[in-house]
């Protein structure tokens, strides 16, 4: 881990506090406002299956009303790949995924306010994912160890490997103790191999992904996405897992990180519990910046 503000375990003020007004006042202190959402276990509740994994429709209002405030950016910043988030965020915000390695600005800018009853990608504002150069390059690798992977877990019950092009996630949430620690080792010694010093390793909420051995990750992909703001912009990271902590590193002191879930350690300043009171703190954030908006005219 490199610099940051970590914290120990104690000691994380909930966003959703009621002396923490500052945290709104903070957001709303500049002239934008750029929200960077993780998906799983931060905007949609963590479940067995990956492909089940879905946005509350509460949530998805909550963030509509986010997406249609002007001086508000919305991204899903995900390890999902942008496909697979395209298919489970309807609203057309920016998606990154692959924890950073590709991005697919939707045509927001000209559905904001107008009727979104329509397909997001109409063909004439269809646009395709925008991929990390050295990370198109590392595809063949990437999924060779993916296939390596399927063949050398196949006999375990439970495991499952979710290939993305750009990284991959071996899965054990559902499988017995002794299944997943095997899985864990067997992983390792596949992406080792395989990768050849051209692949990296990071493990996650009950998976272990694999990916491009770059140094691209969801924090710079986060501060892309600042450089693509008015200057002053203030940033919003929640997410929950090891990846997000590249994303918290990156914010500035008028920024706002919150980690999601326990209290493990952090570079975020604050904590929240669940998908639930995430989508609660977004709320808040939104009807205050509704009526800032209605307040300056
Ligand atoms: O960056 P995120 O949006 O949080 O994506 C990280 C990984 O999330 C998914 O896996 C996690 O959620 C699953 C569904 O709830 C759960 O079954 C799994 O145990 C979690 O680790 C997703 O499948 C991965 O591709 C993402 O990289």
């Amino acid at each position: 881990m490199t610099g940051g503000r970590d914290r120990t375990a104690v000691g994380y003020p909930d966003p959703l506090d009621r002396d923490r007004a500052e945290v709104i006042s903070t957001l709303r202190s500049g002239p934008h406002l750029l929200c960077c959402l993780d998906f799983d276990g931060t905007l949609a509740p963590i479940v067995d299956d990956p492909d089940e994994a879905t946005l509350p429709p509460g949530t998805e209002q909550v963030l509509a009303r986010l997406h249609e405030a002007p001086d508000v950016t919305v991204a899903i910043v995900s390890g999902r790949s942008v496909l697979d988030l395209r298919s489970r965020v309807e609203l057309p915000v920016t998606l990154v995924g692959n924890h950073g390695l590709e991005r697919l600005d939707r045509p927001s800018a000209d559905t904001r306010g107008s009727d979104r009853s329509g397909p997001t990608d109409s063909v004439a504002g269809a646009s395709r994912p925008v991929v990390h150069p050295l990370a198109a390059a590392a595809i063949p690798r990437i999924e060779a160890c993916a296939a390596t992977l399927e063949t050398v877990l196949a006999p375990l019950p439970n495991v499952r490997v979710e290939s993305k092009r750009l990284t991959g996630t071996v899965h054990y949430r559902t499988a017995p103790a002794p299944v997943a620690q095997l899985c864990r080792r067997l992983t390792v010694d596949v992406v080792e191999r395989v990768g050849d010093e051209r692949l990296s390793l990071s493990h996650g909420d009950e998976i272990v992904e694999f990916g491009p051995a770059i140094e691209w990750g969801k924090g710079d992909a986060v501060e892309l996405l600042r450089s693509e703001q008015p200057s002053g912009t203030r940033v919003l990271v929640c997410g929950d897992d090891t990846t997000d902590e590249d994303a918290f590193r990156s914010l500035r002191r008028s920024d706002v990180g919150v980690r999601v879930g326990e209290r493990t350690r952090s570079a975020a300043q604050y904590r929240t519990e669940s998908p639930s009171t995430v989508r609660a703190f977004l709320d808040r954030l939104a009807g205050s910046i509704s009526s800032k908006t209605v307040a300056s005219g």
